[in-house]
């Protein structure tokens, strides 16, 4: 995906500015930023949510050029707070995946019906099919918004706060799951306010006011600097068990959290 001389006015508010990257197929970037930095602003413009200045291409092709169904079946979306239908069950919610796939009136294929079953397992909400989205909790109807994600199938995965409300074993599990599709060749881009979570990606983008200020390897040191320099020095990155993590710096663990660093 490559943007170039992207920016988005929200009203009278330049959301972003001249953003200008290439993200690499086959790889998972987190976007992370201070609160309003342009984060969520940024993922829907990837996902050809908004009017835009610039150009969002995919594989070479401006996204704007592509048909709607090959845009929904190339691009899978999670955003945040997603308005969805709370009367459908959550078999039906994840079904939405297919439409891309699907002619007008049309039943689901046995393909779709694989892929949503598929979906629900991996997201453990199978058991939870014939019940309606009111009659969830909050962690289990994102674990459904996440299936109708995976059931779409798409080379392109975007997902904004893909963690809200899930538990920790369901943040690991959907690490894990999201590792796998990266390893299958998805290409990934997330906005993640966990920066622990975040660190696990393959590459940042860091955001400020709009700008990139850094897009690199979470491997690399200037990426971890730049993280911490966005938020003003008050997290401090270290590694635990050859994990990257995110500690807040207190006055007294600073010399620890930079001993760690080196
Ligand atoms: N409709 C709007 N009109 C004007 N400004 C807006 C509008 N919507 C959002 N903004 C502003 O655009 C900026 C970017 O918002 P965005 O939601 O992309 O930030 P973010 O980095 O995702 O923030 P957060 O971490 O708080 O979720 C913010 O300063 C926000 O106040």
């Amino acid at each position: 995906m490559r943007l170039e001389q992207l920016c988005v006015d929200l009203g009278a508010h330049r959301a972003i500015a001249h953003a200008d990257v290439a993200l690499r197929r086959g790889r998972w970037t987190s976007i992370v930023g201070p609160n309003g930095a342009g984060k969520s602003t940024l993922l829907k413009a990837m996902a050809g949510l908004l009017p835009v200045q610039g150009q969002v291409l995919l594989l070479d092709q401006p996204l704007t050029a592509m048909s709607a169904r090959q845009r929904a079946r190339t691009v899978a979306w999670l955003g945040q707070q997603e308005p969805v239908l709370d009367t459908l069950t959550a078999y039906d919610t994840v079904m939405l995946g297919r439409l891309p796939y699907q002619s007008w009136l049309a039943m689901p294929s046995a393909t779709d019906v694989q892929a949503v079953r598929a979906a629900m397992q991996a997201c453990h909400v199978w058991q939870l099919r014939a019940r309606t989205l009111t009659q969830l909790s909050g962690g289990e109807r994102q674990r459904v918004l996440l299936a109708r994600v995976l059931a779409v199938q798409a080379p392109v995965v975007l997902m904004d706060e893909p963690l809200a409300g899930l538990d920790p074993p369901h943040q690991t599990q959907w690490l894990l799951d999201m590792r796998a599709q990266v390893a299958a060749g998805t290409t990934l881009v997330t906005v993640l306010h966990e920066i622990s979570m975040a660190l696990q990606a393959d590459d940042l983008l860091v955001l400020r006011h709009g700008r990139i200020v850094h897009h690199g390897p979470c491997g690399h040191v200037a990426t971890r600097r730049a993280v911490e320099a966005v938020f003003e020095h008050r997290i401090a990155i270290c590694q635990v068990q050859g994990q990257w993590t995110s500690i807040a710096r207190l006055p007294g663990a600073e010399v620890h959290a930079d001993a760690a660093n080196q």
